[in-house]
């Protein structure tokens, strides 16, 4: 049983889903994203790094319609071919129509309510459908009925993957950090994306919860679901991403798998803070100061 989108096409794994094409993104006379080109695979997980300030989060805020880019290109290529241009969208019709989710550094969750309820209230809007928008159609009509199921179906699939369904019934809150991070992603899932934005999931997690959160997420990785990442942690980003593209100073500097990027040395020269030709030297000294 999946439960990415009702259109998986296992064949489709690979190609294109987003192209991001010449964005630029500027506050006042700071250019944060300058002439920026990349793209994220279908069914892989692609990071985007870079130092501090790199632009990485403003990338995200373009894709998801939190920011207007100055200029450039977002496209949505979806399962069924449909287009979508990112950058002409709002954030609402970001997540309903090109079925893009996303997560924020910080955790907003409903604390108060259940862990089900969570997921439940991300499906609100396919069971308002369902119920004809009517009192009665909330009481009475089978097309609710079926949807309330399958909306907890769904919730308890995710509730399972995230390793959460122990805790169904407690309230958010009270869970591990750990564990609200991955009922974060689970509550993503629920709104049936085809890509997941996820803004620094690893982030002060011990290596037991990172290890659940590296399953959770090869789970929406096998569903055929896409995603993209900011992470920090450079032994989350080299062992579960298929994809890296790194940043500095708002620009693309090194894309590839991370092998090709771990190796690079302008990555290496961006993450030690020196100039490229000082790189090899630096290396040399780390590597000396290394073997004493
Ligand atoms: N709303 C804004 N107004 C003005 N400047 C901004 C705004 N958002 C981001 N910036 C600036 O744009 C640059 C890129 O910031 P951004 O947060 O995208 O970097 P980042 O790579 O996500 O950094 P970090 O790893 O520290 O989260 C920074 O110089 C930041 O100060």
């Amino acid at each position: 049983m999946t439960f990415g989108t009702d259109m998986m096409t296992s064949n489709t794994t690979g190609d294109t889903l987003l192209k991001v094409e010449h964005l630029s993104m500027k506050f006042g006379g700071l250019m944060a994203i300058n002439d920026l080109s990349f793209e994220a695979r279908r069914g892989e997980i692609t990071a985007l790094i870079g130092p501090n300030g790199a632009g990485k989060t403003t990338v995200f805020n373009c894709i998801t319609g939190f920011y207007k880019p100055t200029m450039g290109m977002i496209t949505l290529r979806q399962r069924d071919g449909k287009e979508h241009l990112l950058e002409r969208l709002n954030d609402f019709e970001i997540t309903k129509s090109a079925k893009v989710a996303r997560t924020f550094q910080n955790i907003r969750l409903f604390s108060g309510l259940t862990v089900l309820e969570n997921l439940l209230v991300a499906q609100h809007n396919a069971l308002m459908k369902a119920s004809g928008y009517t009192i009665l159609g909330l009481l009475g009509l089978p097309a609710y009925r079926n949807a309330a199921k399958a909306a907890i179906d769904k919730a308890s699939y995710w509730l399972e993957k995230a390793e959460l369904i122990d805790r169904a019934d407690d309230p958010a809150g009270d869970l591990p950090y750990g564990a609200q991070r991955r009922l974060e992603i689970a509550r993503a899932m629920c709104t049936g994306p085809e890509l997941l934005c996820l803004d620094e999931p690893a982030a002060g997690l011990n290596p037991r919860e990172s290890a659940a959160l590296n399953t959770l997420l090869y789970a929406i990785r096998d569903e055929g679901v896409s995603i993209l990442l900011i992470e920090h942690d450079m032994s989350v980003v080299m062992e579960i991403s298929d994809h890296v593209v790194v940043l500095e100073y708002g620009q693309k500097i090194s894309d590839g798998t991370p092998d090709h990027v771990k190796n690079d040395p302008k990555v290496i020269a961006a993450y030690l803070g020196v100039e490229d030709d000082e790189v090899e030297e630096v290396i040399a000294v780390e590597l000396e100061g290394g073997d004493h």
